[in-house]
């Protein structure tokens, strides 16, 4: 096993080994753990989630930190269902289609940041031909490089603190890394993931020491998010007080939060779970260039209504809560939904995002019918006039971006071959069992990586990427069986944010390629950096120059 890490395996491809190797069912003693059962069969999977609704893993309490004790990723039971309840209708199609403005809103900002390295091409392009070099000796600098990873973790930061909770936050660009959300959320980020990766240390986050680190920026992280949710509801005329609960601005840093049926947390499990935190450190715009002196970032709150900012995700379920009479969600549970969006609700689709460049400048002719698409929705690529002045903006509807379908093929097949969340884990109560194997006190280990690879379900070219799988109605794709494609997991705990994170992506990809030609500038090609989420190792470095 050891050796499949040194030759630069992860757990996502061992399992997948092992699966091909051993069968649907395959049992794993972890050394000071629980039992893991890794299952492949869709059937036994739907089994699992649909009609078991196993609870989830205890190890998902190592995210508790940085979601809440009161984060739906972690509640269960009549708990849960009544968060879920509440919060759906800020994630449901009628919801989103008036958000779209907000979406392109923030996308603009990439889009400024981009047609700035743009700019930093084509004046190092033309200082090469006026020194009597071809203009392609400048493609060897870093001129116009920028880091696409990185770029999309910030923008969709931006997107769900004014989507969910209309904060406007400038992280792209001038304010950037030095934010102070941004950086008390990498703090802890970065803290919790160290035990989480790493699980033979795992054990030590309970030491004292750093027990107590864990708490401090648990606390000032929380702190920030405090004022954010105080902002929004005194936005609103909503007494906070009114609302009841905990009004603190700290969260419980360990315990187990209100549930039923839930497991008691501890074990050992090694998998990992749905959300991911901590973002590389690094020039937000710009690859190889030392931006690392203090900025401060920007941050103000939206209006309630009228364009400035529309409703919001946190809006709708307090509006919920008075229609159901009120009392449904306290200021605790808004807390830490607060903290669940903003952690669940970017690094996923900055992952997806990010994969997807990478694949388009890999697949040339993937990205020509993308871009052609795009220009067949939203019209040609917008010029500066002669005068200089910039390129209009485009704005992309909901209409159109519906109407891009080739772009949901691309979409689709990313999150086949390199779905974020890699795997998932649920726990067998005393007394389970699935299909004769005894479940009792073991990790299930569910795989949407390993469902999303198997040729018995994709064919022989499950491992390649290719959107056109999706398009062809005689096609692979739409005859699978619906736990052999499960990027957003399935049944009703499946992912609340699906519809968002494919609207976002949509809307980036939209204004990115209507406009700009990205071309891979790395070593490549990108391996999978399994953390909490499956990251494109080398960041996803691309040149950016105008179409
Ligand atoms: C491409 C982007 C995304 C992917 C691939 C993804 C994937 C997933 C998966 C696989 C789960 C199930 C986890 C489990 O059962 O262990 C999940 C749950 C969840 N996701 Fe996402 N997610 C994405 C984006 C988002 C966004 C944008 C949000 C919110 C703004 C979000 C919020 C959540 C929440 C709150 C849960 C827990 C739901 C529950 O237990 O009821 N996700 N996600």
């Amino acid at each position: 096993m050891a050796s499949h890490f040194f030759s630069g395996g992860n757990l996502e491809t061992l399992l997948q080994d092992w699966a091909r190797a051993y069968g649907p069912f395959v049992e794993w003693q972890v050394p000071g753990g629980p039992p893991v059962l890794v299952v492949t069969d869709p059937d036994a999977i739907r089994e699992v989630y649909e009609i078991q609704q196993l609870p989830k893993s205890p190890r998902y309490m190592d995210l508790l930190p940085l979601l809440g004790a009161q984060s739906m990723v972690l509640t269960e039971g009549a708990v849960w269902k009544g968060q879920r309840d509440a919060f759906n209708p800020g994630f449901a199609s009628a919801f989103l289609r008036e958000a779209v403005p907000q979406f392109v809103d923030c996308t603009q900002h990439l889009v400024d940041c981009l047609e700035a390295a743009a700019d930093e091409a084509e004046a190092a392009a033309a200082a090469a031909t006026a020194e009597g070099r071809p203009p392609e000796a400048a493609a060897g600098a870093q001129a116009g490089v920028v880091m696409m990873h990185q770029l999309a973790i910030l923008l969709t930061l931006e997107v769900i603190l004014k989507v969910g909770f209309g904060e406007e936050a400038l992280f792209l660009g001038e304010a950037g890394l030095t934010h102070p959300l941004y950086a008390a959320f990498s703090n802890l980020g970065r803290h919790v993931t160290h035990f989480l990766d790493n699980p033979s240390i795992n054990w030590t986050k309970n030491l004292p020491w750093n027990k107590a680190k864990t708490e401090r920026l648990n606390r000032e992280y929380t702190a920030l998010i405090m004022e954010i949710l105080h902002r929004r509801l005194k936005a609103m005329g909503v007494d906070a007080a009114a609302l009841g609960g905990s009004n603190s601005a700290t969260t419980s840093t360990s315990g187990t939060p209100t549930s039923s049926g839930s497991p008691s947390p501890g074990g050992g499990c090694p998998m990992h779970a749905a959300v991911e935190a901590a973002a590389p450190a690094g020039c937000p715009a710009h690859a190889g260039e030392g931006h690392d002196e203090q900025r401060g970032g920007s941050s103000r709150g939206a209006s309630p209504s009228g364009t400035g900012g529309g409703r919001t995700i946190l809006d709708i379920a307090v509006q919920y809560s008075a229609g159901q009479g009120g009392g449904t969600i306290d200021v605790g549970t808004l807390r830490d939904q607060l903290m669940t969006f903003f952690a669940a609700g970017h690094d996923t689709t900055a992952a997806l995002v990010a994969w997807t460049v990478n694949y388009l400048c890999q697949n040339p002719e993937a990205e020509r019918k993308l871009a052609e698409e795009v220009a067949s929705v939203l019209g040609p690529p917008p010029r500066a006039d002669a005068g200089g002045a910039a390129a209009a903006a485009v704005r992309p509807s909901w209409q159109q971006l519906n109407e891009m379908r080739y772009m949901t093929c691309v979409l689709k097949e990313t999150l086949r071959l390199r779905p974020p969340v890699g795997l998932l884990a649920r726990w067998g109560p005393e007394g389970s069992s699935l299909r004769g194997y005894d479940t009792s006190g073991k990790v299930l280990v569910v795989g949407p990586y390993l469902q999303h690879t198997d040729p018995a379900a994709w064919g022989p070219d499950a491992d390649q990427w290719r959107p056109e799988r999706w398009e062809d109605p005689a096609g692979a794709a739409e005859g699978v069986h619906p736990y052999s494609y499960m990027p957003f997991s399935r049944g009703p705990r499946d992912c609340i944010g699906a519809r968002f994170a494919m609207l976002e992506a949509k809307t980036i990809l939209a204004m990115v390629y209507g406009r700009f030609k990205l071309e891979y500038a790395g070593r490549g090609p990108e391996e999978m950096l399994v953390s909490v989420t499956v990251h494109p190792k080398g960041g996803v470095p691309v040149r950016v120059t105008r179409r």
